[in-house]
């Protein structure tokens, strides 16, 4: 059997299939586990992204789920490690980017990584330390009013810094654009300088082909998706023939479209899509007031058209109608509402009306969908747009076809257009 050479802890779950994506679009088989398996793999792959959820927990449980998935991942014979985060840096200042950081690095004895969010495929740029995201910085992209992790800041130096116990420095684009040796020697002297995480600038997709490769010999690197591009460049003799990384069987069966997400990102495919599918609004108050019945009036709409193609059910909605939702019922509460109706519908959808291609958005919604369907494990396809591949379950009663996309991701057009590209 073919052992997995990277090892990824992945802090959500649409997060996982992200970083997932670009391993096997670099030509790496892939496997996505949900949460830390109880066996060992048996599959032939060169990646194994372990997919948690452990992005807002409290940051003691965020750590203790990362050390297992780590030590799981040792066992299965991983020889980098490589911690998921989002790139939009998605925390607070009590975690839980920086102390997973320090307590991967303890268990690895290493005391230097990098951390860079940086995916310019999706407009998601480092410069001189400042994250921006679709061309501003991060704190004006609509991420100041994430529901659950608002980012009013975008210089990560000091957003990391208030997160560890480390000594945060920068490796600039100025490093980065001379290429693979000076940023070898960056790191050195950063190292002999003592600090502990450096994070790195990236303009462009070479930038992070560049850190993948000075990169190559430390046991852990801390990330969005986009370093992934560059790490299988450094292990090329140990791949199988280009062409052969996404392979997925067909998989037929109804439609649907669960949206959790408010990122603008989703909102707008929304808006495209309603135009083309019929559609369903589930109102976070309304579910507070009559949650079954909420749900039952959903699910009747979707069986009347499931027979005629995709049905989208949805409860994103405008900033001002979660703040309103949320001064209702509290932000945690209202969020785990919706995420609990989501989870209803999608277990309703497969169980009783014959769903079996499923598009989620969110990665808190996508988290609340898996785990209701049971889902253990997903192989990694073809990606739909940047970072959000279709994949099928393994763990479910009959496989199912699903994508679970980032909240940010996608063209305006990824609801409409996914269903063309499953095999
Ligand atoms: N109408 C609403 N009112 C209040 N909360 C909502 C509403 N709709 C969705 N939510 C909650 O907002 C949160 C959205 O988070 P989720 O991670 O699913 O999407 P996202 O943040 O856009 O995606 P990602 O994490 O991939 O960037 C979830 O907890 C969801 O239940
Ligand atoms: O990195 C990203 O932006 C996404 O993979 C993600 O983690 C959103 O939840």
């Amino acid at each position: 059997m073919t052992m997995p050479i990277i090892g990824c802890i992945a802090d959500d779950f649409t997060g996982a299939t992200d970083v997932a994506s670009m391993l096997v679009s670099a030509g790496m088989r892939t496997l996505q586990t949900i949460g830390v398996p109880s066996t060992a793999l048996d599959d032939d792959v060169e990646a194994v992204v372990v997919a948690l959820k452990s992005r807002t927990l409290p940051a003691d449980e965020a750590v203790a789920q990362s050390l297992e998935a780590l030590a799981w991942l040792q066992a299965q014979g991983c020889e980098q490690f490589y911690f998921k985060y989002c790139s939009t840096f998605d925390s607070t200042p009590a975690g839980n980017i920086g102390p997973v950081t320090d307590a991967l690095m303890t268990a690895l004895d290493t005391d230097f990584t990098v951390a860079c969010p940086a995916l310019p495929a999706n407009q998601r740029t480092v410069y001189n330390g400042y994250l921006f995201a679709g061309g501003v910085p991060l704190n004006e992209s609509g991420m100041q009013d994430h529901p659950l992790t608002p980012m009013t800041d975008a210089n990560l130096v000091r957003v990391l810094g208030a997160q560890t116990h480390q000594r945060v420095d920068l490796i600039d684009y100025a490093t980065l654009s001379e290429g693979v040796e000076a940023v070898e020697a960056r790191i050195q002297a950063l190292r002999a300088a003592g600090v502990g995480i450096a994070i790195c600038d990236a303009i462009d997709t070479q930038h992070l082909h560049t850190l993948a490769h000075a990169c190559r010999h430390l046991p852990l690197v801390t990330a969005g998706s986009g370093l992934a591009l560059g790490l299988p460049a450094n292990l090329a003799d140990r791949l199988p023939a280009a062409g052969q990384a996404d392979a997925l069987p067909a998989i037929a069966g109804r439609e649907a479209i669960l949206s959790g997400s408010c990122s603008r990102a989703t909102l707008a495919q929304l808006e495209h899509a309603r135009d083309h599918y019929p559609s369903h609004y589930l109102d976070a108050l309304a579910l507070a007031d009559d949650f079954e019945g909420v749900i039952a009036a959903a699910l009747a709409l979707a069986e009347e058209h499931l027979d005629r193609g995709p049905v989208l059910l949805y409860a994103s909605a405008s900033p001002e109608d979660v703040r309103r939702a949320q001064e209702a019922l509290g932000v945690a509460e209202a969020g785990a509402l919706v995420e609990r109706a989501m989870a209803e519908i999608a277990q309703s959808l497969v169980e009783h009306h014959g769903v079996r291609r499923l598009l989620v958005a969110g990665g808190e919604t996508s988290g609340a969908v898996v785990n209701a369907l049971g889902v253990q494990g997903l192989r990694i396809g073809p990606s739909i747009d940047p970072g959000v591949p279709w994949t099928t379950t393994f763990g479910t009663p009959a496989p199912l076809a699903l994508t679970l996309k980032s909240g940010n991701f996608g063209a305006r057009d990824f609801m409409t257009k996914a269903w063309g590209m499953l095999p």
